[in-house]
């Protein structure tokens, strides 16, 4: 079986020593024996510096976005391929909150999905419904709709559950909740995609902490986590991935 992935998104947060001192007590406290993969995914302007962290580590390294050209005239963005270049492995695409925040709709996040595989990066693409498409008896639809036009024909990375109301509120969704809405994302996968759609690895996100995470990291189709919060601080986020089944 694929191990699980524990992933650390650390959004906008901290200079470049907190992402140094970060980086540094993730890598000393994941062993590379069997277990979870583990990814951290600073900031861009810390990804160098984290690198340097992660040289020679069990942890890789991730992004929060990448464009979806290469190259070219595309003023404060950054392409897949200079990603890579920097030893960069995996890209958050199409989180809820540059949905939101940067109009990203699913067309531009399923371009810079193809981008990131392209370019040898393992795209981590986040779908997940706010709390008034919940309350509308809506959640099943928007995922679908979501996963239909924000994965390619040929995605080969992996999907990101995060319901948008649990994230960020310490409350994650309900273990019932977060195996109904895996097993509907399963159902999708396989409808979508055939055989690759029932073997892709499928993340819970949104306020998970060590307090939740055996179990929800023991849901059925629960393929690891997509951590914010928890992952800033370094005993939080080494016991969520502790808390990880490996496999
Ligand atoms: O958005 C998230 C990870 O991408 C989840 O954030 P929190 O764990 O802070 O709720």
């Amino acid at each position: 079986m694929t191990s699980q992935v524990i992933i650390g998104n650390w959004k906008m947060n901290g200079l470049v020593a907190d992402a140094r001192t970060l980086a540094r007590a993730v890598a000393d406290g994941v062993s590379s024996d069997t277990g979870p993969r583990v990814v951290v995914c600073p900031s861009f302007v810390h990804l160098s510096t984290v690198a340097a962290e992660l040289s020679g580590s069990a942890v890789a390294l991730g992004a929060q976005d990448c464009h979806h050209e290469g190259r070219g005239a595309f003023t404060g963005d950054i392409s897949a391929p200079m990603l890579a270049d920097i030893g960069v492995r995996y890209v958050i695409l199409g989180h809820s909150e540059r949905r939101a925040g940067h109009q990203e709709l699913d067309e531009m996040v399923r371009q810079k999905a193809v981008a990131a595989a392209s370019a040898g990066l393992v795209p981590v693409v986040c779908v997940g419904e706010t709390q008034d498409q919940r309350a509308a008896g809506q959640a099943r639809d928007v995922i679908g709709y979501q996963i239909e036009g924000s994965l390619p024909q040929d995605f080969a990375g992996i999907v990101a559950y995060e319901p948008v109301w649990a994230i960020g509120t310490g409350q994650s969704a309900s273990i019932d909740d977060i195996a109904d809405m895996m097993a509907f994302i399963r159902a999708e996968l396989a409808r979508q995609f055939g055989e690759g759609g029932k073997t892709m690895q499928i993340l819970y996100g949104g306020s998970v902490t060590p307090r939740d995470a055996s179990a929800i990291l023991r849901v059925a189709e629960v393929g690891g986590a997509l951590v914010g919060g928890a992952s800033l601080k370094p005993e939080s986020f080494l016991d969520i991935v502790r808390a990880s089944a490996g496999d």
